[in-house]
């Protein structure tokens, strides 16, 4: 496994740069096996990122019918609603993809809400069944082709927060309640599902990151720093800004 860092100049420049690496990387994988499987990431960088793909021409040259789409953690909120990761990210890019580029509609493995089920933990076991009937590894989950992860300033990533239950959760998904990022209640990939990716891109961008970035890359535990817990068995690349790469 091999990591790597890659800073960029701002947050603009970050975002395009990331899409344009994914959309380049989609073209690698599929030139060798089908299908891919793609993690997506709520948060700023995050949806820039997913607006950035939109934007870009390179998007016509990936095959989108054999990509799966999947997140990394979601918000326990009824589907359509702002909050969610997976509305943010239909705005961005996905919406377009399915009516214009040949991604299947159920190729978009969104996370159960409450308008579907009962709690995070009945969304969390739903959610690992739809990742068990696509898996083809070991772990219980697809072998994730590219895993994005946006990272909070407290250094989680996903909805895995320092000191929650979370962070030792068996299993491939977890239901997570007191989220110190609102909204509260949400669903997580774990540490274990994360980790069975062959690739962990964490994206990065902003000055009140630059602490947790920094205590990540220098080993802290990931107890205290959930962003130091992630790796991929290939490759892990840290994708920063200037202001995320600076410790202060
Ligand atoms: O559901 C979420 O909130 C995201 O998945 C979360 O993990 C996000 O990626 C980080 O909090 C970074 O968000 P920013 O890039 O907006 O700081």
């Amino acid at each position: 496994m091999t990591r790597a860092v890659v800073v960029h100049p701002d947050d603009e420049a970050l975002a395009a740069a990331v899409a344009a690496r994914l959309l380049t990387r989609l073209l690698d994988v599929q030139s060798v096996r089908s299908p891919v499987h793609l993690v997506l990431t709520g948060g700023t960088v995050g949806i820039a990122t997913l607006a950035a793909v939109a934007a870009s021409p390179v998007r016509r040259s990936v095959d989108w019918s054999s990509v799966h789409l999947w997140w990394g953690d979601e918000r326990f909120v009824p589907a359509g609603h702002a909050d969610r990761n997976e509305t943010q990210a239909r705005d961005a890019l996905v919406d377009a993809l399915v009516a214009e580029s040949g991604l299947p509609a159920e190729n978009v493995h969104a996370v159960p809400g409450p308008d579907t089920v009962g709690s995070p933990e009945e969304s969390a076991a739903a959610y690992a069944a739809e990742l068990a009937r696509h898996a083809d590894g070991a772990a219980g989950v697809p072998v994730f082709d590219v895993l994005l992860l946006g990272m909070g300033p407290d250094g989680h990533v996903a909805s895995l927060f320092p000191g929650h239950e979370g962070l030792s959760a068996g299993g491939t998904t977890v239901g997570v309640h007191g989220s110190p990022k609102p909204p509260p209640e949400r669903v997580s990939l774990t540490f274990e599902a994360i980790n069975a990716a062959r690739e962990v891109w964490v994206v990065a961008a902003g000055a009140g990151k630059a602490e947790p970035v920094a205590a990540a890359l220098s080993g802290a535990p990931r107890e205290e720093i959930p962003a130091a817990g992630v790796c991929g068995t290939e490759r892990t690349l840290w994708l920063l800004d200037v202001a995320a790469a600076t410790p202060a």
